[in-house]
This record gives structure tokens, sequence and C-alpha cells, in this order.
């Protein structure tokens, strides 16, 4: 029949069939198809695997004997279709062998697989030309997350949804522990990309609203919009255990003592040290100390930044943490969010967005580092959809983050992961994958995603569109930008971001790190 690309045989069931491909340059794998069902009309389907085979025996092959003709067989799952009320149905009666198999048309896919006709344009349905747009509130309110191994597209990913969100006027507060987002301010400038720019209907721009604050101790304070400071007021004992690295018994003790002798008050640092002073033991020196070095810092102003400024509407606040020790990053996500979230209750900050990269480091799962901003962010996870506060959490060690707060993402975005323990990790929190999806996951190419969300009717692998503004986390080649700065020999070949990154887990040499307080105390 005249358009068929294949035809129905063996055993066919109501969800899954297998065809007779008759061209194998015209079906893929993951391609949509369709077919008559005599009772439901045309329902669509997609390839899940196709294979070879010949009519060949070992010892034809042995003798270098051809085949005459080989046969290839796709298996694919049926989606269904759309009835009059507009639901998915799933055929009851099954296929019947000898049935075309025909390309399934755009608009049907569209329809099918629940695509937005407007929202946050990711990019193209892959080996199509099918434009993916996402539920702008559903992404928002209830939260998304972006998984893959180091170097899949993760940041550039977010990138794009952050442009989305900017043209669309959502205020935006970006943690960004590497200054990957700053790029953000300037058109794309990548020559390749911008001859890839015609397939996805996207022009280079850069985005004023965009604002760049760094705290106190960064050293890029000159290059900053602003300087975010904390009042530091009211620290607790586990926040300044963590801050200062406090690891001794005693001190820990002292101070705990110190904070529970001013609760009730509102009590600076400088309280907290006037109390230790007054304490009759030899170990408050060694305190002192630590306490006299958070001072030092300099992250705590008796005039500090003002809280609402990070969220504004039409504005992107990118708060640029290159260079600062995490144990300072968690203290001011963690003081930051609360203050937020507390704002956003009171309706004196408007609903936006946070977005949280390197996740990992902030909300760790249980056994893998502990971190003072854990709480908060939980909380945010569970409950900032009530109040129009959503996050956006993106790592590359998917089995670092805290799966609740992965499995309270609505929409989850993953591109390539190959870790084991990665891998499982995303089975546990991301809901409705097959076996053949997690395979699917681990072959993704860059700057491919599979996309879940309860707006599509199943799991769908999109070519993120490319960037409009610079991305800021490109890798440099080490032995380039040696040359260019000056003649001197490279000492080897290397890649590095230019946003600073780091590899490994930053905290993980912290992780235990004031469990003895609680241990003591049970605070
Ligand atoms: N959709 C895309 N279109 C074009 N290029 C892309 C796309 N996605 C990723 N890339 C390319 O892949 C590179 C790596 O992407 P990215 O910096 O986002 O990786 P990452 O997963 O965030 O890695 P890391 O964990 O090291 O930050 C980018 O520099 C960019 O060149």
């Amino acid at each position: 029949m005249k358009g068929a690309v294949g035809r129905i045989y063996g055993e066919a069931s109501p969800t899954e069939f297998n065809f007779v491909v008759f061209d194998p340059k015209e079906v893929r794998r993951t391609d949509y198809v369709k077919v008559w069902n005599d009772v439901d009309g045309w329902v669509v389907a997609q390839v899940l695997d196709i294979r070879a085979t010949a009519d060949l025996s070992g010892s034809d092959v042995l003798q270098g004997r051809n085949a005459e003709k080989e046969l290839y067989v796709a298996k694919a799952t049926v989606i269904g279709k759309r009835d009059e009320k507009g639901l998915l149905r799933v055929p009851k009666t099954p296929f019947v062998p000898g049935e075309n198999v025909f390309k399934a048309e755009e608009e049907l896919v569209i329809d099918v697989l629940g695509l937005e006709k407007e929202g946050i344009y990711l990019g193209l349905l892959q080996d199509t030309d099918i434009r993916v747009n996402l539920d702008i509130n559903s992404l928002v309110q209830k939260h998304c997350c972006i998984l893959a191994k180091t170097g899949s597209g993760k940041s550039y990913t977010a990138g794009v949804i952050i442009e989305e969100l900017l043209e669309r006027g959502v205020p935006l507060f970006i943690i960004d522990p590497h200054g990957e987002y700053a790029t953000l301010k300037e058109p794309n400038r990548n020559e390749e990309e911008i001859q890839r720019m015609e397939v996805f209907g996207v022009k280079p721009r850069g985005y004023s609203n965009v604002m760049i604050y760094v705290p106190p101790n960064s050293p890029f304070v000159d290059r900053a919009d602003g300087v975010l400071k904390l009042d530091g007021l009211n620290l607790t004992a586990e926040e300044i255990v963590e801050l200062a690295g406090i690891t001794n018994s005693t001190s820990q003790a002292l101070l705990y003592q110190a904070i529970k002798n001013l609760k009730g008050s509102n009590y600076t640092i400088e309280d907290i040290m006037s109390e230790i002073e007054s304490i009759k033991h030899n170990a408050k020196w060694a305190l002192l100390g630590h306490l006299e070095k958070i001072v030092e810092a300099g992250l705590f102003d008796e005039n500090p930044t003002p809280v609402h400024v990070l969220l504004q509407k039409g504005k992107a606040v990118v708060l640029d943490m290159r260079g600062v020790p995490p144990e300072h990053q968690d203290l001011i996500v963690s003081r930051i969010c609360h203050q937020l979230f507390e704002l956003r209750k009171r309706n004196e900050v408007p609903a936006g967005m946070i977005v949280l990269e390197e996740a990992h480091n902030f909300i760790p799962e249980r056994g893998f580092g502990r971190a003072v901003s854990t709480p908060v962010l939980r909380t945010i996870a569970s409950e900032g959809r009530k109040f129009g506060l959503g996050l956006m959490v993106i790592s590359q060690r998917p089995a670092r983050v805290d799966k609740n707060v992965i499995s309270q993402c609505n929409t989850q975005i993953i591109l390539r992961v190959t870790n084991p323990n990665d891998i499982n990790a995303i089975k546990k929190g991301v809901e409705g994958l097959t076996a053949e999806m997690v395979d699917e996951i681990k072959r993704l190419p860059p700057g491919t995603a599979m996309v879940v969300s309860p707006e599509l009717e199943r799991p769908i692998i999109v070519s993120v569109r490319v960037r409009k503004s610079m991305h800021g986390g490109a890798a440099v080649n080490v032995v380039t930008e040696s040359k260019k700065k000056s003649e001197k020999k490279s000492g080897g070949i290397g890649l590095f971001r230019t946003g600073g990154k780091k590899s490994g887990d930053e905290r993980e040499s912290k992780k235990n790190k004031g469990s003895l307080l609680k241990k003591m105390f049970g605070g």
C-alpha cells in the first residue's frame, strides 16, 4: 500500500506488535508510526527496537556467502489515540498481522503525546521538526530537575529554559556555584551554534535583565552588579560548626551553651563571642579564634542586602559563587532561600523560581554528606508550589541528590547518564520509566534529553535547541588557552571549565562534620 513503511507480522497484541520494515533507511528506533485498528481507527505507536536477520547458517557465513536478502524487524509499543473527549485510549483489540504500518503525521504525534502549542520551547522532538514546548506553570510551580553526567549538556539545557523564562518575565534567582550563568547577558557568538539556529528557529540575543550578585568574599566583586551581604543574625550552632569547620567536641559544646544562653534575643556573632568570653574554660580561646575567622571572612554586615532584590519581576539574579569556599556557599544558600521563602509566603516578593546548580552539594542524599541548606530546600520542594516558589534542581550526580526532592519535581529532564548508581537513582526517582527507556538514557548523545512529565503521555526524547545567549560552562582546551596566554610550554593536555568547575564532590570531606553536635545534644 502506498506510503506504508512496514507490515505487522507474527503475534500482535493491543499494546505491542512487531513489523517487517520495507526500507531500513525509512524507519529508525524511537520513530512514531501509525496503524489502523478496526475498532479504534488510526493508533500511534513508537518503535522501540529494530533488528536485522538473514537466512544464513553459520557455515554459510564461514564460507563467505552473502544473504540474498536480510530482513529488518521492528518492535513497536502502542501509545494510543485520542477519543472525542481528548482522552488517550489504548485499543482493547489486537492489531492484525498483515496490517500496513505508516509514518505518523506530525499533527497526530503532537496530539497523541500531549505536546503544548505554546510554552517553554526546549527543542525539537528527536528526528522531527516538531517543537517541544513545556507547560510553563507546571515547570515553574511544580518544580523541575535536570540530571545528567558531566559534559552532557545539563547547564546548557538549564540556560535554554532560563532564556525562555526570562522572555516571559518569570523572576529567577540562580544559585551558580561555578559562575556559568553570567554569560546570559551576552548573545551567543559560537559560530557552529549560530549555524544551527535556523533549524531551531532562534536568533542570538543577550538578556539585559540579568543581574550578577556575588558574596563579599568573592574574588570577582569588582565585576558584579551587586554584593550580597548577609545579616548574620541568630546563627545556629550547626551553621557555625559547618562554617568554621569546628571538629573539637568541647568547642562545639561551649558554642552550643553560649547560643542557648542567647536564645530569645536577636543575637549577632559578636554577641556569641562576648557570651563565650564570659565562660570559664580554657577551650574558649580556640573557639573564639574560629569565630574571629568567620567575622574576618566578611560575609556578614550591619547593613545587609535586602533579600527582596533577589527575586524581582522580569529579572534574573545570578548569585555567582565562584571562588567562595563550599561551606560559605552552603550557609549563604540556606539563609537566602529561607528568607526568600518567608518573603514569598507573606507575598512580599513575586512568585518565581530558584535555580539550584550542583544540587547534590546543597540537598545531598542521606549518607552522601550534610548541608545546612538541606532543610529549607526540602521544605521549598514540598511546600513551595503552594506559595508559588518553584525549584529547578540541577545535578551531575543524581545518586547523591535527595531522592524525595527529585521525585517532587513534576518535570524531569534527563540527559546522558551512565553511572550505574545514578541510573538506579533515576529509576527510583522518576516514575514510569521502562527498561528500554533506561537503556536509552545511557545512549543519549550530548544535547539530547529525555523529558518526563505528567503532562506528556510518555517520556519523549528532545534535541535541545541551541542557546540564544552565550553558554558559560563550555570546556576550554588547556593547551590552546595556555598558548594564547604565553609562549611557555604546556604542562599537559586536559579540559577545564570556563566557570572554574571543580571535579568530584567538594562536600564529601565534611560529610559527618557537625554530626557529633547532634549526637551530644540531639539538636
Ligand atoms: N543543546 C545543545 N546544543 C549545542 N551544544 C550543546 C548542547 N548541549 C550541550 N552542548 C555542548 O556540550 C557542552 C557541555 O555542555 P554543558 O556545559 O551544559 O555540560 P554539563 O552537563 O553542564 O557539564 P558540567 O557538569 O561539567 O557542567 C557545551 O559546552 C556545549 O558545547
